[in-house]
């Protein structure tokens, strides 16, 4: 579906894409990784059609560069930078909606899984939303359409627990029927949404690896950690993750979305000195912590 052909791309005599190959098909969904400055905007900025470049870029045999609208068409883009855009959200969904021929109601029904009321900020400058706002606004444009590609830089970076579960749902809804681009500094921020990892440094492909599909995307852990004494930070920290606490402080459950779990126990990993037991397991059935406590 997608080819990158020996790409070279100079900004004046400097050589940021040094000679790319890649094929990308419908059902990989790709990490691209790599440090600051490797070349990953440039590649997806060269795929859009943003910039010229030598070599060959192509999606389903078209040239990004000729055939902008028909190659953005098939695209839902989420850039790792929000747009400053002063349009008011409701006229923006719309607007995002008839350039795509999609229904309106469509991305705000994503909007609102993903926990933001588009009916409650549609005449509210875009720019003024909050990160998370925007992030999820930005999304619900990308995936409230068809899509054959989606190319995504930093998606998941501003949401919070909930909503990026719900992202992973949305996520493994479109997985047989598009192609994945998921831009990252960091893998473990992606290595549980993928199948294949591109590694990119100083303008080339440096890894190539098909990796295992294990983790399903839509998938919930539940887990219960316990501690040796309660602590007020660690209370901070996973109350952010919407655990909830036992009256000594001492035993917390909740929820973990199947692609969090080692940024979860990243953060568990912190408080290492204080854990006494941590239980995962998948979640069969959705319980509130709070019956889940009770048992
Ligand atoms: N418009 C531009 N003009 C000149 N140089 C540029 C331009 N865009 C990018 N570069 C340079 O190209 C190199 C690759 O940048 P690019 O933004 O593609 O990296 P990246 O992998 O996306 O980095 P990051 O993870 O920081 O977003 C960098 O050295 C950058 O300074």
């Amino acid at each position: 579906m997608i080819q990158f052909q020996n790409v070279i791309k100079r900004f004046r005599r400097h050589e940021v894409l040094k000679g790319v190959n890649l094929t990308i098909d419908r059902g990989h969904r790709v990490a691209l990784v790599g440090s600051n400055g490797a070349g990953k905007t440039t590649l997806i900025r060269c795929l859009l059609g943003e910039y010229t470049c030598e070599g060959v870029v192509a999606v389903d045999n078209l040239v990004p560069r000729e055939h902008r609208r028909e190659v953005l068409s098939k695209v839902g883009f989420v850039p790792q930078l929000p747009p400053p855009l002063k349009m008011p959200v409701g006229q923006l969904i719309k607007f995002a909606a008839s350039v795509c021929d999609s229904n309106p109601q469509r991305m705000a029904d994503v909007a609102t899984r993903l926990g933001l009321d588009t009916e409650r900020f549609k005449n509210q400058p875009f720019v003024k939303l909050s990160g998370g706002q925007k992030q999820k606004l930005l999304i619900a444009i990308a995936l409230g359409r068809d899509s054959e590609l989606l190319v995504m830089d930093e998606p998941a970076a501003n949401l919070d627990p909930e909503a990026r579960h719900i992202f992973f749902g949305l996520l493994a809804e479109k997985k047989n029927e598009a192609a994945m681009i998921i831009s990252s500094h960091r893998l473990d921020e992606v290595a549980s949404l993928v199948n294949r990892v591109i590694e990119m440094d100083q303008g080339q492909v440096v890894l190539d690896d098909r990796v295992a599909d294990l983790v399903e995307l839509s998938s919930r852990l539940g887990c219960c950690v316990r501690l040796i004494r309660s602590e007020a930070p660690f209370a901070k920290a996973i109350g952010e993750w919407g655990f909830k606490g036992s009256d000594d402080g001492k035993e917390w459950r909740g929820y973990v979305a199947g692609p969090d779990r080692l940024r979860f126990l990243g953060v568990l990993s912190r408080y290492a000195a204080l854990l006494s037991s941590i239980d995962m397991s998948e979640a069969e059935e959705l319980r509130s912590p709070e019956a889940a406590l009770n048992d």
